[in-house]
C-alpha cells in the first residue's frame, strides 16, 4: 500500500512508514530564496567573516534584530519601490506584521527605545537577512544578506567619511581596488537648497528624492510627468534637471552660490578623503540621490567602474528618521551593503576565494571491536580543541581514504590491535604520506 505499514509480508521490513504519507513535496526553497549548503555556506562565512573584521576594525559593536517587525516601521509615504514590495501580513494575533525589508528603521526604533541611557556617539553594525515581495515576473531574489554600520550622534560629515573608508577598507581586504570599484556621491541639501529657492514645501522633497532616484531607470519624461504630478513647478523642475547633470563641485558652487551647507559639506567630505587616503575611490556625482525616503544629507553609493552591475553598496545621512517615529531626532548616518552583487564582482573579476572544508583528523579503527578506542581517541583530541571527524561504522581502508581526501582531513590516524595493545596509534600525515606510530599520551 502507499504507506500506513500495512501490508508488509516480512519481518525484515524497514521502520513503519508514516500513517497518510505525503505526495513527494517540493523539495527546492520558496520562490526568491536560497539554501546554503556547505560550498555557499563557506563562502558566504568568509564574506560575513570579513564584514565583521572591518567593523571590529573600525571600532564598530555587533547589534541585531528581530527579522519580523511591525509593518508600520516601514510605511512612508514618499513611492519607494520598498514600499511596493514589502512582505507584509496579519499574523494570528491581528497584527499587521512586515519581515524586514532594510535595517535602519530596526535601528531606529532601538535607539528610541534605549533613548538617554546610550552614550553617543553610536557605532553599530548588524548583518541581518532582509525581505521583499516581487512579482516574480523578474525572477529576482526576494531575500538577501545586508551589512549595516551606522554612527549615531555625529552631525559632521566625518562620520560619512568614516563609513566611505570602513567600505573601502572591506574592498581592499578582499582584494578589489579602486580601479573595480569607485563611490559616487552628493548631498541631498543640494536639492533641499534648490526647493527652497523656490519656496517650495519641505514635504515634496522626500517623494522628490524618490523620483529623481529613477532617473537612469525610467525616460526622462516619466521623470519630468512624476515631478510636476507631485507640485513642482516647470521652472524648477527644470533647474533641478540642470543641476543633476552638474559634473563638478566647483561647477555645482557657480549655480547654488558658496554659502549653502550642501557644498561646505561636501568640500569638507573630499578633504577628510584626502587624509583617510581613499581619494581615488570617490567622485562627485550631482545626479546621485539613492531611493530611500529618509536620507537628509550625504549620499553615497559604491559602483563597479565596468558598468556591468547594479550598485554594490549605498548610504547616507538621515538626521530626521526618528522623529518620523515619534523619538527625538539625533544625527545619523549609515550604509547597506548586500551579500549579492559583491559575489557577482568577485566572479567578474575572477577573484572569488577557493574555500575548503578544514579538518584536522579522520580517526577511525582497523577492526570492528576497536570502535570503543577509536571513539577515545577522537574525544581526547577534542578535549585538545582539535577537529576530528570519526568514522566508527567498518569501512573499507580504500573508502577511508577517499573521504580523508574528500574532507580534505590533515591527518590519517588508524587505530589497530597492534598498536592500540601498545597504547599507541598510527598517524599519516596526508600531504606528505608520512606515518608514524604515536603513543596515545603524546598525541596532540
Ligand atoms: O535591496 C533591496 C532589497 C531588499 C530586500 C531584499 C532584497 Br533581495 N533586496
Amino acid at each position: 500500500g502507499s504507506g500506513g505499514g500495512g501490508d508488509r509480508s516480512s519481518a525484515l521490513a524497514g521502520p513503519p512508514v508514516l500513517e497518510n504519507s505525503v505526495q513527494k513535496i517540493d523539495v527546492n526553497p520558496p520562490k526568491g530564496t536560497r539554501d546554503f549548503p556547505p560550498e555557499e555556506m563557506r563562502l558566504r562565512n568568509w564574506l560575513f567573516h570579513n564584514f565583521r573584521e572591518v567593523s571590529r576594525l573600525t571600532g564598530f559593536e555587533e547589534v541585531d534584530y528581530p527579522v519580523l517587525e511591525s509593518e508600520a516601521l516601514f510605511i512612508r509615504k514618499a513611492g519607494e519601490e520598498i514600499r511596493d514590495q514589502l512582505y507584509c501580513f496579519e499574523d494570528r494575533g491581528n497584527r499587521r506584521v512586515a519581515l524586514r525589508p532594510e535595517l535602519t528603521p530596526s535601528l531606529a526604533r532601538l535607539v528610541i527605545q534605549k533613548g538617554k541611557s546610550l552614550s553617543l556617539p553610536l557605532k553599530w553594525f548588524a548583518i541581518g537577512q532582509c525581505w521583499r515581495y516581487e512579482r516574480m515576473t523578474r525572477g529576482r531574489r526576494r531575500e538577501h544578506y545586508q551589512w549595516n554600520m551606522d554612527i549615531i550622534g555625529v552631525p559632521e560629515v566625518t562620520a560619512e567619511a568614516e563609513l566611505i573608508s570602513s567600505i573601502v577598507t572591506f574592498f581592499k581586504k578582499i582584494g578589489i581596488s579602486a580601479s573595480d570599484v569607485g563611490f559616487k556621491v552628493n548631498s541631498r541639501k543640494v536639492l533641499q537648497e534648490i526647493l527652497r529657492s523656490y519656496s517650495i514645501s519641505e514635504n515634496l522633497f522626500a517623494k522628490v528624492c524618490v523620483i529623481i532616484d529613477k532617473i537612469e531607470k525610467i525616460p526622462i519624461d516619466e521623470i519630468k510627468k512624476e515631478l510636476k504630478s507631485v507640485g513642482m513647478p516647470q521652472e524648477a523642475v527644470n533647474e533641478l534637471l540642470e543641476v543633476l547633470s552638474v559634473k563638478s563641485l566647483s561647477e555645482l558652487e557657480e549655480i547654488l552660490g558658496g554659502a549653502g551647507e550642501a557644498i561646505a559639506e561636501l568640500k569638507q567630505l573630499f578633504s577628510l578623503a584626502e587624509k583617510f587616503g581613499y581619494s581615488e575611490w570617490i567622485q562627485f556625482d550631482a545626479s546621485v540621490v539613492r531611493g530611500l525616503a529618509y536620507y537628509t544629507g550625504i549620499v553615497f553609493e559604491g559602483f563597479d567602474r565596468a558598468g556591468k552591475l547594479r550598485a554594490i553598496c549605498g548610504g547616507g545621512r538621515y538626521d530626521r528618521l526618528l522623529s518620523t517615529f515619534g523619538g527625538d531626532d539625533l544625527p545619523a548616518c549609515g550604509f547597506g551593503f548586500g551579500d549579492a552583487v559583491i559575489i557577482e564582482l568577485l566572479k567578474e573579476k575572477g577573484i572569488l576565494p577557493e574555500l575548503v572544508p578544514q579538518i584536522e583528523n579522520i580517526v577511525c579503527a582497523l577492526d570492528h571491536d576497536l570502535q570503543g578506542a577509536a571513539a577515545t581517541v577522537a574525544t581526547m583530541l577534542r578535549e585538545k580543541g582539535q577537529s576530528v571527524d570519526l568514522v566508527l561504522e567498518s569501512k573499507p581502508l580504500k573508502w577511508v581514504f577517499k573521504r580523508a581526501a574528500r574532507i580534505n582531513a590533515q591527518r590519517l590516524i588508524l587505530v589497530g590491535n597492534t598498536e592500540w595493545k601498545k597504547g599507541m596509534v598510527s598517524v599519516k600525515i596526508l600531504s606528505s604520506g608520512e606515518q608514524s606510530e604515536i603513543k596515545l599520551d603524546e598525541l596532540e
